[in-house]
């Protein structure tokens, strides 16, 4: 029987760091059992405490890359994060619908648009081609708090307001979306919903844990569940399936550097020598 595990794609930005971007992506990739193949889209110089600058590489570069993946050995999910201007989103577009990501493979955009300190990742001119270009060809939309009022201009307070925004979203063309709660701050849960395009609601809730050391937590989430998703789970389940992983990624995330560590996939890694 061959080892040979699914495929999913992250389309994405570097950090020197570790903490976020590929490497948090190609981490979840690992641990939730699927092989992560990378089409960078920009890189930024990163650590702990910031993002001092960043390169984004040429439209092209991108397009190129996601071809060059799925005319070789085919992509089962695929998602998005840090992907810095128009011209990159219309590129990844365009290669998208050839290798038909959001149509015959699942497709997750997380739309990111700054660091968790605050430093921009996405032009802010480019926040139109995520509403008209991206969003409408995702299976899920995974905004924090953030990208919902950025996107669809709700200020998610709590339930209502957090389906409200999800409608929002599906209003854009999204196939489902998840308004994570991890910035609600003062909740004794962190409560992720879910709103499929039918109306259907699922909420994901975890107890919040007291730690600044969150980075590349959202990275984490989406790229879990596109894992999911690539194993060919059903959209709630590969969700319930981000929800654990990131859950216990938070659970044992780790102080690094002078700021934010990084949520963490070590314990799993290291479970190999214990087995
Ligand atoms: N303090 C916490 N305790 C437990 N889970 C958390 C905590 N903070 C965030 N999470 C979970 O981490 C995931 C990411 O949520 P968040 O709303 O922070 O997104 P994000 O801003 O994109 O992430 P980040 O900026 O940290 O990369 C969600 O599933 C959320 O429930
Ligand atoms: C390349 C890249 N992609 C995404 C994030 C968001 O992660 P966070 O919100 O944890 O800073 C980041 N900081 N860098």
């Amino acid at each position: 029987m061959s080892d040979t595990p699914p495929v999913a794609l992250a389309i994405a930005g570097t950090d020197s760091g570790g903490g976020a971007g590929l490497t948090a992506d190609v981490r979840a990739f690992t641990a939730c059992g699927v092989h992560g193949a990378v089409a960078v889209a920009a890189v930024t110089v990163q650590n702990s405490v910031g993002v001092q600058d960043f390169h984004p590489i040429p439209p092209e570069v991108v397009a190129a890359q996601i071809r060059a993946v799925a005319g070789d050995m085919g992509v089962d999910a695929a998602k998005t994060g840090m992907l810095a201007s128009t011209a990159i989103i219309t590129a990844v577009v365009e290669a998208g619908d050839q290798v038909g990501l959001g149509t015959r493979v699942p497709f997750v955009v997380d739309p990111v648009a700054a660091s968790m300190h605050g430093h921009a990742l996405l032009a802010p001119e480019a926040l139109e081609a995520v509403r008209t270009l991206l969003i409408p060809r995702a299976t899920l939309v995974t905004p924090n708090l953030d990208e919902v009022r950025l996107l669809v201009g709700v200020e998610v307070v709590d339930d209502d307001t957090a389906r409200e925004a999800a409608r929002a979203l599906l209003d854009l063309g999204a196939g489902a979306a998840l308004v994570k709660g991890g910035h609600l701050e003062g909740s004794a849960d962190v409560v992720d919903l879910l709103v499929l395009a039918d109306g259907t609601e699922h909420r994901f809730t975890s107890p919040r844990r007291s730690t600044e050391h969150t980075h590349g937590g959202g990275d984490s989430l989406a790229s879990s569940i596109t894992a999911g998703l690539a194993r060919g789970m059903a959209l709630v389940e590969a969700v319930a399936l981000g929800k654990a992983y990131i859950t216990r990624a938070v659970e044992h995330a780790y102080p690094l550097g002078a700021g934010h560590g990084p949520v963490s996939s070590v314990w799993s890694v290291a479970a190999w020598e214990r087995s």
